[in-house]
C-alpha cells in the first residue's frame, strides 16, 4: 500500500515537472507570450486547416522602430520591460480566441490570424497601432516620434496554399517595405488571384496611410 502511494505521488510529480518543462518550451521567458518554436508548430497547423477549408489566412509581423536606440537611450532593463508591455498590449488587441501571438525575435513579434481576410488583418494592424500608440512610452531620439512606434508587415493567403514559409517571407517583405518606407506604418501584401495583388496594395497603402 505504501508502496502504491509512493509510485502515484512520483508519477504526479513526475508529470508535473514534464507540464513545467513544456510550458517553458514553449513560452518566451521575458513575455510570457509563446515563443517562436510555438508558433510555428501552430502555424503549420493553421495552415492545414486553412487549406483544407479554403479559408483566408493572415499573418502579421510587428517591428519596435529604432529599439536599438530605445536600449542606447534608456538602458537594456528599461528596454526590457518596454517588450513586456508591448508584448502584453498586442496581445490584448487580439480578439478571436484562435488568434496567436508570439515573440518572434528580439524586437519583433509574430501573429497568426486564422479565417481572417485582407480587411480583418488590416483592422487587427490598425488597432495593435492605435493600442501602441494609446501606451504613449517615451522613446527619446526615435527619428520617427516621440513616443514608441510599430511598422508592421501583412500577407494574406486567400485562394492558394504553396507553403506556410512563403506567407512568412511575403510578411516579412511587407515589413522590410514597411521600414524602407520610413517606419511607424503598416504595409500589406495580398496575394490573391482573383484580384491583381499589386492594385490591391496601392488602394490599401492609400487607406492605411491616412493620419489617425
Ligand atoms: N532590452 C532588450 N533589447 C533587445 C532584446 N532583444 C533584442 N534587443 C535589441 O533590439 C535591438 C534591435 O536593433 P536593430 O535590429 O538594429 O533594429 P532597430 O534599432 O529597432 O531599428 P529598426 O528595426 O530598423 O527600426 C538591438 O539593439 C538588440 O540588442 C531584449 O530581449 N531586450
Amino acid at each position: 500500500m505504501i508502496g502504491i502511494t509512493l509510485i502515484t505521488s512520483l508519477s504526479q510529480r513526475l508529470s508535473a515537472s514534464y507540464k513545467k518543462m513544456h510550458q517553458q518550451s514553449i513560452i518566451d521567458a521575458l513575455t510570457g507570450i509563446p515563443n517562436r518554436r510555438h508558433f510555428i508548430d501552430r502555424l503549420l497547423a493553421e495552415y492545414r486547416r486553412a487549406s483544407r477549408n479554403s479559408t483566408a489566412l493572415t499573418l502579421m509581423i510587428c517591428d519596435i522602430d529604432y529599439f536599438k536606440l530605445y536600449n542606447d537611450s534608456l538602458g537594456h532593463l528599461e528596454g526590457d520591460e518596454c517588450l513586456v508591455k508591448v508584448a502584453k498590449t498586442i496581445h490584448s488587441s487580439l480578439q478571436r480566441g484562435g488568434d496567436l501571438c508570439a515573440r518572434y525575435g528580439g524586437e519583433e513579434f509574430i501573429i497568426i490570424l486564422p479565417n481572417t481576410d485582407l480587411n480583418g488583418g488590416e483592422k487587427v494592424a490598425r488597432r495593435i497601432k492605435q493600442d501602441i500608440a494609446a501606451l504613449a512610452i517615451p522613446h527619446p531620439n526615435s527619428p520617427v516620434g516621440e513616443h514608441l512606434t510599430l511598422s508592421i508587415g501583412v500577407a494574406t493567403e486567400a485562394h492558394d496554399y504553396p507553403s506556410q514559409y512563403k506567407l512568412i517571407k511575403r510578411a516579412d517583405d511587407a515589413l522590410y517595405r514597411s521600414k524602407q518606407l520610413g517606419r511607424n506604418r503598416i504595409e500589406i501584401d495580398a496575394h490573391d488571384h482573383s484580384v491583381s495583388a499589386s492594385s490591391e496594395i496601392v488602394v490599401l497603402q492609400d487607406k492605411i496611410n491616412q493620419p489617425g
